[in-house]
């Protein structure tokens, strides 16, 4: 340990820094499991430190203070003279970690190397996404990595409206332990999120993220699903697209991970109203947000009768879902829809530096707060799923609903 930081430090110091970064091995005071963990990813630290670009002295001496707390805990030498410029630095910023947690320092070591990395030449060490692409979806590029599984939708054609799955033989089933293969899987977009949503709840990632492919998040719900009608008629249409509905919705209610959405541009519909059952939603500055129910003679779903009044109050609730008000991603984030905003130039590197750090956090006891945190509603939500679904299945049989969705299929409308 104390050769790979002292390796560290030669890049970085002149030679008379050098014999104060010769520190004995870690000293941990946590659980076997804990220890290991955050012992193994401050290793790789140290390791990845290395290999980095000079990253400025304010930056080289955080990292120093860092490591000092995270090995020997709150700066405990005598201060440098004042004519000692750089021991005195060094101790300053070692100091002013006060009593900062042995294992806090860690983490905040890790986390600013991963951040540290990401930004400087990661893009040469990134695998290109066919590479890591999972098989079986054609709707959705899903891919895992660095702890994190990503479902992005992949219409960007058109505009990653959300399809039915109408045609094919098999189906989600809740409680199946189904699992996509190239062979048997639906292509259709509802079902598709949802086998990608089971799967990410198993596989050994620590969040799961959804996210668009190109300039849209989301258009919502296709509206070239309501042309579908099978023999059975519209009636038979509107109850299974009710079902599918509820059990769409119940995958996000059910999700056991953090699930973070990357709103990459404007969401339109249930990709707006499903938000509200996220843990964490970072939007674009380019994003908006539309919930235009009223005007596709429609009603609201995805909770959002009950998470948006929540959230926003009742008020600002009713005017995004009664009147079809369209929010900007500040306005968005006011009111407490969106976690933050990122500039739309810098957005995906801030948001996946941010998440690559989140997702290094201990996997179990972030599950534990999130079920902590919305086990108690789950109930709740459920009903409220299918009594909307239930109000929508009336509602896509009205002529202001059929009337709403021609207008756009013959081009006569839109948003
Ligand atoms: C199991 C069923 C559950 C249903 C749950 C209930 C869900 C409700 C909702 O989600 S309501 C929201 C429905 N969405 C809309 O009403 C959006 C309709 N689209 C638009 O108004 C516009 O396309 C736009 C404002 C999103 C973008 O406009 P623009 O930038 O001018 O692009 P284009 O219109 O040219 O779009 C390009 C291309 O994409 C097609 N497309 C876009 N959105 C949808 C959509 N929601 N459904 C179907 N097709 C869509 C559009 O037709 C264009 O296709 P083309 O190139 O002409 O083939």
């Amino acid at each position: 340990m104390a050769g790979a930081a002292g390796r560290v430090v030669r890049r970085w110091y002149p030679s008379v820094l050098r014999s104060s970064l010769q520190v004995p091995a870690l000293q941990l005071h946590m659980s076997k499991t804990a220890m290991r963990a955050s012992q193994k990813d401050f290793e790789s630290a140290l390791s990845q430190v290395k290999r980095l670009k000079d990253p400025g002295n304010e930056v080289k001496l955080k990292l120093y203070a860092l490591y000092k707390q995270a090995t020997e805990g709150p700066c405990n030498t005598p201060k440098p003279g004042v004519f000692d410029l750089i021991n005195k630095a060094k101790w300053d910023a070692w100091n002013a970690l006060g009593s900062l947690p042995k294992e806090t320092a860690r983490q905040n070591y890790v986390d600013l190397v991963s951040g540290l990395s990401s930004s400087s030449d990661s893009s040469s060490q990134v695998k290109p996404e066919a590479d890591r692409k999972q098989p079986g979806y054609e709707t959705l590029v899903v891919t895992s990595e660095d702890s994190i599984t990503k479902i992005m939708m992949n219409r960007p054609a058109k505009k990653n409206a959300i399809t039915i799955q109408c045609l094919r033989v098999h189906k989600y089933q809740p409680s199946s332990s189904f699992s996509p293969t190239h062979s048997d899987v639906p292509s259709e977009m509802y079902n598709e999120i949802m086998l990608a949503l089971k799967a990410a709840s198993k596989d050994d990632s620590a969040i799961t993220v959804l996210t668009g492919n190109g300039d849209y998040y989301s258009s919502g719900n296709d509206l070239s699903n309501f042309t579908d009608i099978p023999p059975e008629g519209i009636e038979e249409k509107a109850k299974s697209s009710a079902i599918l509905l509820r059990d769409f919705v119940d995958c996000f209610i059910d999700f056991p991970k953090p699930l973070i959405a990357v709103v990459n541009g404007p969401a339109v519909g249930i990709s707006v109203t499903i938000l509200g059952l996220f843990d964490t939603v970072y939007a674009s500055s380019r994003a908006t947000f539309h919930t235009p129910f009223s005007h596709l003679g429609q009603s609201p779903e995805g909770c959002s009768s009950y998470t948006f009044p929540k959230i926003m109050g009742p008020a600002k609730a009713a005017e995004m879902l009664i009147f079809g008000k369209k929010l900007t991603a500040a306005e968005a984030c006011a009111q407490g829809l969106v976690t933050e905003v990122f500039p739309d130039s810098t957005f995906q590197k801030e948001v996946w530096t941010r998440l690559k750090a989140y997702s290094k956090l201990p996997p179990n006891a972030m599950r534990i707060s999130k079920q902590v945190i919305r086990n108690r509603e789950k109930e709740k939500l459920r009903a409220i799923n299918a009594e909307e679904s239930r109000a929508l299945q009336e509602r896509w049989l009205s002529d202001e609903c059929t009337n709403a969705v021609m207008n756009f299929l013959t081009r006569k409308a839109k948003l």
